[in-house]
């Protein structure tokens, strides 16, 4: 069911949203961490995201995902590490992917093994994968070969298994240095990868910070078959996507127009913070932007 279908139902919503995940990594900063599937599920989300998953049992998670009748849209593979116990610091620590340090390899392809695991387990589709930080003055076109051999690489082994492997633009104000931060760049990836199992994750807020122009770029590379997830957020602040800058009302009904199937992961922080209910009381946006 598309946007428009959804929101053509006059005041009410349906009591599920095939549509938009819920990001756990970003709602429901109120409850712990396995706590919020249940709540994003009374929400009436069917799907759930977040950044990493290794802090915990693949068997506890895919209970809280069957318990509560969701699906697992997306995770990240590790930021960086090569045991259990650095992968669980390297995000905190700064690591933000490893897939540009050449020197890395290690952690790269361990990172890999570990994310395919939870996958299997968690029934998951879709992995991210995080490009890393650009050494200093180090040319990001110098390492664009090294990046497509081992994407290609990772790729055939997430084949195996009938995993997608995502790449997705950052932004630079949120995370200078990033290896990867435009539409563009993450298409050029995908032709010298030239694997099927290879999409790009495209983040709404990342774009309109970075590039702007955000309908043109939907319009552009929505009918290419290759973003295989999309995230949102209001602008300037990754909010609700109903503040800021960017006109969701307008580009979730192009998403129907584009015939957009795929999930909308919500990846914002609620306005309302740590506030019991804080997220709830924000999805309002849902049902403003009834058609
Ligand atoms: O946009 C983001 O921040 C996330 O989708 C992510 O995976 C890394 O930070
Ligand atoms: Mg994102």
């Amino acid at each position: 069911m598309g946007c428009a279908t959804l929101y053509a139902l006059p005041h009410s919503l349906p009591p599920t949203m095939p549509r938009f995940a819920a990001n756990l990594s970003f709602l429901y900063p109120d409850l712990p961490f396995l706590e919020r599937f249940e709540a994003a599920a009374r929400d009436g989300f069917t799907a759930v995201e977040y950044l990493f998953p290794y802090a915990w049992s693949k068997q506890d998670l895919a209970a809280r995902l069957r318990g509560n009748g969701l699906q697992q849209a997306l995770f990240n593979a590790p930021a960086a590490g090569a045991d259990l116990v650095s992968v669980g610091r390297a995000w905190d620590s700064g690591a933000r992917g490893v897939l540009c340090l050449a020197e890395r390899q290690d952690e790269f392809r361990y990172g890999m093994a570990l994310a395919l695991d939870y996958a299997a387990t968690l029934e998951c589709p879709r992995i991210h994968v995080m490009a890393g930080l650009l050494p200093n003055a180090v040319l990001r076109e110098s390492l664009l070969q090294a990046v497509a051999d081992r994407l290609r690489w990772a790729c055939a082994l997430a084949a195996e298994q009938g995993v997608t492997l995502l790449i997705e633009p950052i932004n630079l104000r949120d995370m200078p240095g990033y290896f990867l931060n435009r539409q563009d760049h993450a298409h050029e990836i995908l032709d010298a990868v030239a694997a099927a199992n290879l999409q790009v994750q495209m983040d709404l807020y990342h774009c309109q910070v970075q590039e702007g122009d955000v309908a043109t770029k939907l319009r552009r590379y929505l009918p290419t078959g290759r973003v295989g997830h999309l995230q949102i957020a209001g602008v300037p602040d990754r909010q609700e996507p109903d503040a800021g800058e960017l006109n969701y009302h307008y580009l979730l009904a192009l998403l129907d127009e584009l015939g957009y199937s795929g999930w909308v992961g919500c990846e914002y922080r609620p306005r309302l913070g740590l506030q019991p209910g804080g997220t709830t009381a924000g999805l309002g946006w849902r049902q403003r932007w009834s058609f």
